[in-house]
């Protein structure tokens, strides 16, 4: 009810209820004025026609009245002297009315009008009507005959009749008098009649004897008298012209006539409805105009009034916003002195994250100013920001460290907006924020495993040290440091006991330097030391170095085994060897090389001559780029022979490269380098399916068959489409699976068994035989070896090359050919050069042999020629088992 009530005293509900009111007002007035306005002027009209009654009344009662007396003189004349010296007579005496207006005549008892004044030709007027009356009534009163026109006058006029008797009574003949009818309507008064009004004389029969309607001159038309008294001073529509009028009727005394008197009610009341015709006019622009004004007013309210809802609702959503959102709001109003300068801010409203982060209710803080509440405002410059933007406008916004300990957060973000008559301050507790991309920064630079910075960082630091050395003119050194032998570690004692390991050796390595040098992992086993603010002669760091050996030397137990791995450590200076950290890494990366190739467990500083081989092996990877479009890969085959038989029963295939500028590159020299950048893939591919091809090509020439073995990388047989790439081989070759041959090597089987079981049997499923290379030099596990799909091990070479004179070799030699027989394999010796070995082999149960002996890699022809027994090795019977 009450909303009900608030919302009609809104100015715009009330404004057009109010313009409604004003609007019946102005029109009730308007109409009840003109309605009282008809009723006068209905009133005036039917006085008019009473009035005009009476004086037209009069007017023909005088009239008729003269008549009469002519009559009365003529009867008495004629009844005196006889009806033809009555005439003559009376115009002796000028007792005759004028002969312009009125035409007297006597008629005798026959009917001959025997005198006539003007004189006019003799007629009989026996049949008339008022003849026949006055033949027939003795009657002493003047008979009114209709209008009618005859011989002796040919213009319409009226008879006035009198009869003419003797002494005895008897009818001697009648008294005429003829008018022109116009005579009793001369009257007409066009001020008070009008065009439309009317002036009429009717008989007591109904018949109009005179009638004048304007200047229209009428007679004879019938009316209906009854119906023009029925109803007094009410506009009624005459019978002979269908106008309304206001009709007054009078019965003339001692005549059958009656006089009419009418006024035009459309002529009575034209002024009143003109004067209706403006007063509404006059009505209705006064509406409009108020309408219009209403209008424009309740626009201008409207407006206003949605502007106040507008303003309302943010007040409400922001003050709804404000206290939802995890923001603090204070709304600070400026405070100025009496020269109007701005001296402190008051806190005009607050959110309840304010009242947190400041732990001050609303109410304390309101009664507060910002100076008086934080003091250092004052030379912080926070007063001088807020002022700032209280004079100029816009917005600023900041984040940092919160220095002021009544607002309880490590961070803030600040946002001040200029509003009128002072600012808002947001401010956001963006601790946790902040927090978070710590983490997040450290996180993507520093190494999960060991918590050391990453390659990036690594990079980052390098970069700031090497700018600082240069502003300074000092040296900074770079250390690529390799971990040896990690690598068998993560083989043979699984991934676990790798992490394990170089979590140790980083956290030793960091025990080894200083706070401001840089231990980070670059990727994998490899470290990098950067040490940084270095007088110029590096070499003072060898002792540091050498305790980085020493410490990473150190034993260490991991899966319950006492482990040693040393380091191979290669170093560069800023700015001697480099003067951007590129090419100090890489220089560090090429003596850390160097260091290896020294044997490991050694540091080797960074030298011009280094660089020669670092630029051989870009220039090697470049080649090897080109080298498969460029068709510079070839397979040269190694014939593996059955000691039994002394039979060739298969090939090794063997990848050639023929360099365009350099001839033959060994395998030995760019397999390594193609398994470090991933070439090996493309080009391991190549060789599978050229040496499908080749043997599907060698039986395809009807010779016969020969298993072809192809040499697996582990970097190809990590790859996860190698079975679909074999499979993919033997299917564009046409190869049966059965007489392809896959080598794999020891360790890389041995470092994921599970997964490489399942690759192997996906293999063996194929119909593939897969045999284990260089067998002897890795770390098998005997279980694992079991479990693995294997049908051939092949002994490393190394233990075939000494086997003469090394009892170690011989008895290597002879536990795998029985390890072989025991698994239930076929065992190969591969580099066997002499008789001797050979014979050593074949005594001791191995089953087949592959060396210098029998062939050297020779191209396909060749092995096509022994097939064909065109070429014969000395000893190998070229053909299949
Ligand atoms: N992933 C792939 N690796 C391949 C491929 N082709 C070769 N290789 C590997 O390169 C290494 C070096 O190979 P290569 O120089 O061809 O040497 C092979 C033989 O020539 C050599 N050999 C054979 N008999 C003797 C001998 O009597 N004396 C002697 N000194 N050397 C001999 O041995 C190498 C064959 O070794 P293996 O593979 O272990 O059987 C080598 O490791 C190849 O595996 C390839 O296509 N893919």
């Amino acid at each position: 009810m009450k909303r009900w009530l608030r919302m009609c005293l809104e100015t715009q509900v009330s404004l057009p209820v109010f313009t409604v009111v004003l609007l019946a007002v102005v029109w009730a007035a308007t109409l009840h004025f003109i309605d009282s306005e008809e009723v006068a002027a209905r009133e005036l009209a039917a006085e008019s026609s009473s009035e005009l009654i009476a004086t037209y009344e009069a007017q023909v009662a005088r009239s008729i009245n003269g008549i009469e007396q002519t009559l009365k003189v003529l009867k008495y004349s004629a009844e005196r002297q006889g009806a033809r010296g009555a005439l003559p007579d009376l115009q002796a005496h000028g007792l005759l009315p004028s002969g312009l207006v009125f035409v007297v005549s006597i008629v005798d008892a026959e009917g001959d009008t025997v005198a006539s004044n003007p004189a006019a030709p003799p007629l009989n007027v026996a049949r008339e009507d008022y003849f026949r009356f006055h033949q027939q009534q003795r009657s002493n009163f003047t008979y009114i005959a209709q209008v009618m026109r005859d011989a002796s006058n040919q213009d319409w006029h009226l008879h006035f009749t009198r009869r003419l008797e003797d002494a005895r009574g008897e009818f001697t003949g009648v008294a005429v008098v003829e008018v022109d009818p116009a005579y009793f309507t001369s009257g007409y008064e066009r001020s008070r009649l009008g065009e439309l009004g009317v002036l009429g004389l009717v008989g007591d029969d109904g018949v109009v004897r005179a009638m004048r309607v304007g200047d229209r001159q009428s007679f004879g038309q019938r009316v209906d008298i009854p119906a023009l008294l029925a109803k007094p001073g009410a506009p009624v529509a005459s019978s002979w012209d269908g106008v309304k009028r206001y009709t007054a009727v009078r019965q003339l005394a001692g005549l059958h006539l009656s006089a009419v008197v009418g006024v035009a009610e459309s002529e009575q009341m034209a002024a009143f409805v003109a004067q209706r015709r403006q007063l509404l006019w006059e009505a209705g622009v006064a509406s409009a105009v108020l309408i219009l004004l209403a209008g424009m007013a309740w626009a201008c309210v409207l407006q206003g009034a949605k502007a106040r809802r507008r303003i309302r609702r943010a007040q409400e959503t922001y003050a709804a916003a404000s206290e939802s959102n995890m923001d603090a709001f204070f709304v600070l109003r400026a405070v100025r002195n009496k020269e109007g300068a701005l001296v402190d801010f008051k806190f005009a409203a607050v959110n309840s994250r304010a009242e947190q982060l400041t732990g001050m209710s609303r109410s304390e803080l309101r009664a507060q100013t910002l100076c008086g509440w934080l003091p250092a405002a004052r030379h912080n410059g926070m007063f001088e920001r807020l002022a700032h933007v209280t004079e100029n406008g816009g917005v600023h916004q900041e984040e940092g460290e919160n220095a002021t300990p009544q607002l309880r957060a490590e961070w803030l973000h600040w946002q001040v907006v200029g509003v009128e008559g002072g600012v808002v301050a947001i401010v956001r507790d963006i601790s946790e924020r902040k927090r978070a991309e710590e983490r997040i920064y450290h996180m993507a630079h520093h190494d999960a495993l060991t918590g050391l910075p990453n390659r990036s960082l690594i990079c980052d630091r390098l970069q700031h040290s090497i700018a600082h050395a240069e502003r300074n003119q000092e040296s900074v050194l770079v250390a690529f440091i390799d971990l040896d032998s990690f690598k068998l570690v993560n083989d043979t004692l699984g991934h676990n006991a790798g992490d394990e390991l170089l979590k140790e050796v980083a956290s030793r390595m960091v025990g080894c330097v200083r706070r401001e040098d840089t231990v980070g992992r670059f990727g994998g086993d490899e470290f990098v030391l950067v040490l940084p603010h270095l007088d110029n002669d590096p070499q003072v760091l060898v002792p540091l170095l050498n305790k980085i050996l020493e410490s990473v030397i150190e034993p260490i137990v991991l899966e319950g085994q006492k482990v040693q791995v040393s380091c191979s450590i290669g170093v560069a200076v800023y700015p001697r060897d480099g003067r951007d950290a590129d090419t100090l890494m890489m220089h560090a990366d090429a003596a850390m090389y160097r260091a290896k190739d020294s044997g490991k467990n050694n540091c080797q500083f960074y030298t011009q001559e280094m660089n020669a081989g670092l630029e051989e092996k870009l220039a090697l990877t470049d080649g090897l780029r080109k080298a498969l479009e460029g068709n510079q890969f070839s397979l040269a085959y190694q014939p593996k022979v059955n000691l039994e038989s002394g039979r060739m029963f298969g090939v090794e295939a063997l990848l050639r490269w023929q360099h365009p500028q350099r001839g033959n590159i060994a395998p030995a020299q760019f397999i390594p380098l193609a398994e470090e950048n991933g070439l090996i893939i493309p080009i391991g591919e190549w060789a599978l399916r050229e040496a499908c091809r080749q043997a599907r090509a060698w039986q395809d020439a009807g010779l016969p068959p020969l298993v072809v073995s192809v040499n697996v990388s582990a970097r190809q047989f990590d790859d996860p489409r190698l079975v679909e790439r074999v499979a993919e081989a033997l299917a564009w070759s046409g190869l049966c699976p059965q007489w392809l041959e896959l080598e794999l090597t020891e360790s890389m089987i041995m470092r994921d068994t599970a997964q490489s079981v399942a690759k192997m049997r996906q293999l063996e499923t194929m119909g593939i035989a897969l045999a284990i290379d260089d067998f002897g030099t890795g770390y098998s596990s005997l279980t694992a070896l079991k479990s693995f799909p294997i049908s051939r091990l092949k002994i490393d070479q190394s233990f075939v090359r000494d086997l003469a004179g090394s009892a170690d070799d011989q008895a290597i030699t002879c536990a795998i050919i029985s390890l072989s027989h025991q698994l239930d394999m076929r065992v190969i010796a591969e580099g066997v050069e002499t008789e001797q070995q050979r014979s050593f082999l074949q005594q001791h149960g191995c089953d087949e042999v592959q060396g210098y002996l029998y062939s050297r890699p020779v191209p396909p022809q060749r092995i096509t020629a022994m097939l064909l027994g065109e070429e014969v090795s000395d000893e190998v019977t070229m053909f299949a088992p």
